[in-house]
């Protein structure tokens, strides 16, 4: 049986991250991945929606400019950014095993199971390891509903041949809200179903409301409030029925209800690792309740986002933990959060729930950017800004925006709170004018 210090379960960023910087540091280990090499971020989440999405951006930055320069609106041909998608997801695979190969790191491909002397079975294979790392992340919910069978995924979105003229999203949440505008650029008419009257809850009220209002503004037929009870096949497409008794057609109909920790499968009860509905559980140095058993990524059930960074940033985390002893609890920085889409949603730190909440603490300014320089040069209509500060140190705590260059802002204003910037030290460089870093003097 082949030993090791360590086998990470899950070849994603997560378990990647952990898996190279265990390695670095000297320690024998394995990964195991059941299905695609590089997980969900690379090969069906972020990189190749984003892909999909540098064709949205541009369309929305071309319709911005309609009567301020630009002429036509650019079209997407579905085809060939689907096979410009393909030609960067196709190498994800191989390349994530060769690196581990290159690097001599051992990779078995198979379902990791444990077993009830707490060694690891992959196919026919046995191994046993010091330390063991979950990171076996997350997978689509599918509603319990009448037809339940015929619900697709994000993972049939991101691989679609040809995209239906009309297509219907279950849920309203990150993945519900970005595959709306994707398929709305594409020229498919998109019903986006919620079931509350409140989507995106981590985020700030007002601005989720305003970039509802810029879905249906594109097109997208957003009904909160929503139940879908019934999807049936109706000749080549399938008939949606909601609790009021709606019903439409549509061409195919997406699950975007949530995602679940994957966990079946691992026999986890066998060695006394606890997990909940939200997945397993931790304490504070992500160690499960079995002490020779760690988890980390979308798998874990703890607090903060799902999100690639998180998951890398645990895994550099467990490195240290395991390669030395007495690690101190982990602590988080602030973690940015971005709805990508022609105008993004992105939220940092400190909400403005939070701090209205605490008058004497936080101050929040909230500025309609829209006759800034910076977008008024664009024609963004939807720019706005929440801005945080901290009452006793004037500091920037928080941020909540939406505007087509959300992405990139939200990360200036991380460093800058990561940094504890003040103006007058970010005014002690300079930087490119005019550009978004160079208004950064102006949020307090
Ligand atoms: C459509 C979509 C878009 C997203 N967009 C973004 C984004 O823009 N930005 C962002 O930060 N995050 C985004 N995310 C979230 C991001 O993909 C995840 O947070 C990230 O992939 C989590 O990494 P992980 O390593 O924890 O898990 P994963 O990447 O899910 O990797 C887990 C791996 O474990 C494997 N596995 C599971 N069980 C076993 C087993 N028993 N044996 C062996 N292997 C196993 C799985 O096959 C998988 O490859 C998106 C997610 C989706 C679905
Ligand atoms: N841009 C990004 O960073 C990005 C993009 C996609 C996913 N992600 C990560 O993946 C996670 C999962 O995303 P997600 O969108 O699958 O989940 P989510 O939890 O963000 O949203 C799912 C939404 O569906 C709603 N819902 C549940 N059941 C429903 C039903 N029967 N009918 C209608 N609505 C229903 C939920 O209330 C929720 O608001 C996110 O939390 C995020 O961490 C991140």
């Amino acid at each position: 049986m082949a030993d090791f210090d360590c086998i990470v379960i899950g070849g994603g960023p997560g378990g990647l991250a952990a898996a190279y910087g265990l390695h670095e540091r000297g320690l024998k280990v394995a990964v195991v991945e059941k299905d695609l090499w590089g997980g969900t971020c690379p090969n069906r989440g972020c990189d190749p929606k984003k892909i999909l999405m540098a064709a949205v951006e541009a369309q929305g930055r071309s319709e911005a400019l309609q009567g301020h320069g630009l002429t036509g609106v650019p079209q997407i041909d579905w085809s060939s950014l689907m096979a410009t998608k393909r030609a960067y997801t196709e190498k994800i695979p191989t390349g994530t095993q060769g690196g581990l190969q290159s690097a001599g790191i051992a990779n078995y491909h198979g379902e990791a199971s444990f077993e009830a002397d707490g060694h690891l079975t992959v196919g026919n294979t046995q191994l046993s390891a010091t330390n063991f790392i979950i990171a076996t992340g997350q997978a689509p919910r599918i509603p319990n509903i009448t037809g339940q069978e015929w619900l697709r995924t994000s993972n049939d979105f991101l691989d679609l041949d040809t995209l239906p003229a009309d297509i219907t999203l279950m849920g309203a949440g990150y993945v519900g809200i970005e595959l709306a505008a994707i398929a709305n650029a594409a020229g498919s008419q998109v019903h986006l179903i919620h079931h509350s009257d409140r989507p995106l809850r981590g985020f700030d009220g007002e601005l989720v409301t305003a970039l509802l209002k810029r879905l249906m503004v594109d097109g997208i037929d957003v009904q909160l409030d929503t139940d879908i009870t019934a999807v049936t096949p109706a000749d080549d497409q399938y008939q949606v029925t909601t609790a009021s008794g709606k019903t439409w057609t549509t061409g195919l109909v997406f699950a975007t209800a949530g995602r679940l920790p994957v966990t079946a499968g691992l026999h986890l009860e066998r060695v006394n690792v606890t997990t909940t509905a939200h997945g397993i559980q931790v304490n504070d140095h992500l160690q499960t309740t079995n002490p020779r058993v760690f988890a980390l990524g979308d798998v874990v059930d703890r607090p903060q986002p799902k999100l690639t960074p998180v998951a890398g940033f645990e895994g550099r985390y467990l490195t240290q933990t395991l390669a030395k002893k007495d690690q101190p609890a982990i602590t988080y920085p602030v973690i940015p959060a971005v709805v990508y889409g022609k105008t993004q949603l992105a939220q940092l730190g400190v909400t403005p729930a939070t701090a209205t909440q605490q008058p004497e603490t936080y101050a929040v300014s909230d500025l309609d950017l829209t006759s800034w320089y910076s977008y008024r040069r664009i024609q963004d209509a939807d720019a706005r800004i929440k801005v945080v500060t901290e009452r006793s140190t004037q500091r920037i705590v928080g941020a909540t925006m939406l505007s087509s260059e959300a992405e990139q802002l939200i990360n200036y204003l991380d460093f800058v709170i990561q940094n504890q910037l003040t103006p007058t030290d970010i005014d002690q460089a300079i930087l490119a004018y005019p550009t978004l870093a160079s208004d950064l003097t102006y949020f307090g």
